[in-house]
This record gives C-alpha cells, structure tokens and sequence, in this order.
C-alpha cells in the first residue's frame, strides 16, 4: 500500500519540554486516520510539524516522498496538504461562496475557476445550496463545513482537521461524519485530531496514540481501545482493563 506521507522521527522540544518525541507513523493514500491522546500529550504540535507551522527539533514529514519539514505553510499546501482549524473564523463581510474561494486562490488568479471549484468544494461538503448566504447566517456545523469547504478548494491531496466535530451535536457530527467518508472515497486521505472516542471508533481506519509526546499505540480503533496502554493513558496509573 501507498504511503502518502510519512512521519519520521519526529521531535519537537520547546524550553523544559519535549512536545513530540521521536514519533513515526504514515498515512496511506485514501484512509482517515485519527490521531488521539490526553491532554497534552502533542496532538496539535505534531499537527503543526505536518502543516509546516512549526519546525521540528529533529525528525522528518516526507510527502509523496519529498521531505517537508524545512518548507513554509504556503509551499505546503500548494504540495497539497491543507488544513482547518478548531476555532472557525469565516470572513464575515464575504458570502459563504466567496470565503471557500479564498482556498482556490492558492492554485489560481482566475475568478471563473477559483468559483467553479469553490462550488464544487461546498457541494462536496453539503453546503451548495447556501453558497450566497452570509457567513453570520450559518449555524456552527456548517461554519464547520466551509472551514472545510475552504480547505478543499485549495485541491489537497491530505486534508488535516483538527477537532472539526467539537462542540456539534451527535446528529450533526453523524453528518460530518458521512461527508468525511464520501471524501475518503473519492480518494481523499485525512489525518485528524479528535477527542471523542466514539467518533474515531465510527470515521478512522487507523488510529495513532500520543501520550506524552511519544506514540503509545497505533492499530485499528477496536483494538488500539482494548489496549492497556492506551486505557491506562487516559484513565490514569493503577486502571486495568
Ligand atoms: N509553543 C509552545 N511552547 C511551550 N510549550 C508548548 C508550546 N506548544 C505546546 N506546548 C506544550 O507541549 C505539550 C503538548 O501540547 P499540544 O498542544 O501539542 O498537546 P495536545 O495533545 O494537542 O493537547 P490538547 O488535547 O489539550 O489540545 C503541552 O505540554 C503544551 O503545554
């Protein structure tokens, strides 16, 4: 199988403290894997590493097999690596169309193309039919969504998200759920950082274990939550399963 990208090693200290120590793990082409842990335990720093926010200490990020931890966020996303963010910020003076145009601006100056694949992007993610709505209109699982829908527009080959279910309701992070598998489907792979169990039991193929900054675990979801490591990270020493 494909390895999209491949984490080798990686480190990050910052003054006192090792963030992610010696971390490894790849992500094949076409699957969703979650990346999980306490509190703490480097999950946005290793994300940050990946996107290019950050530097590592030592360590590599190969992506199709070119090395991309020395590059600046903008070079990697036209490599093809996009990005959203836990707190949703959409351009409120711009319609819901035209702040998932933005994404397309990273591949192209022409407004015809950037708007034809703004569009296909918000069809992608459910959210066509508001695309001439404003951005205060919406409700916080479709900010979600064009958070989303602005990420695709810049055509990633790996979509990184980072706790994009927080704060939604089940039903709603069901919906979310669904559009992430369509896009695994089309051949999208994702990489995502997310607290709720349930949900990674439900959206990942893979899932990589983080506790303090070194990876504890890595299986398929059944059997990385029946491992004693993993239960005694999040519940404490002295837990048995
Ligand atoms: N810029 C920084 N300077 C110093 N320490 C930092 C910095 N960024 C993160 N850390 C520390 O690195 C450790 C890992 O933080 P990180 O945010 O990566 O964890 P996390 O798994 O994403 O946690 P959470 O689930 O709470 O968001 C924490 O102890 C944090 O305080």
């Amino acid at each position: 199988m494909t390895a999209l990208l491949e984490v080798k090693n990686l480190t990050r200290a910052f003054v006192g403290l090792v963030a992610v120590n010696d971390v490894s793990f790849s992500l094949q082409a076409g699957r969703i894997t979650a990346l999980i842990g306490p509190n703490g335990a480097g999950k946005t720093t290793c994300f940050n590493l990946v996107a290019g926010a950050l530097r590592p200490t030592a360590g590599q990020v190969l992506f199709e097999g070119r090395s991309l931890e020395r590059e600046p966020p903008e070079a990697v996303c036209r490599m093809g690596i996009a990005r959203t963010f836990q707190i949703v910020r959409p351009m409120t003076d711009m319609s819901v169309l035209e702040n998932a145009m933005v994404g397309a601006f990273s591949w192209t100056t022409n407004v015809k193309e950037a708007r034809e694949k703004a569009y296909e992007s918000l069809e992608n993610v459910g959210l066509a039919g508001k695309a001439n709505a404003r951005t205060d209109q919406l409700t916080l699982p479709d900010r979600k969504m064009l958070e989303m829908a602005k990420a695709l527009s810049t055509r990633p080959k790996l979509l990184l998200l980072d706790e994009v279910m927080a704060g939604l309701r089940p039903t709603e992070a069901a919906g979310v759920v669904g559009v992430l598998h369509r896009l695994a489907e089309g051949g999208l792979t994702i990489l995502l950082v997310e607290h709720v169990m349930r949900i990674v039991m439900e959206v990942a193929s893979t899932v990589v274990v983080l506790h303090h900054g070194a990876k504890i675990a890595e299986g398929k979801p059944s059997e990385v939550v029946a491992n004693p490591a993993v239960l005694e990270s999040y519940l404490g020493a002295g837990f048995h399963a």
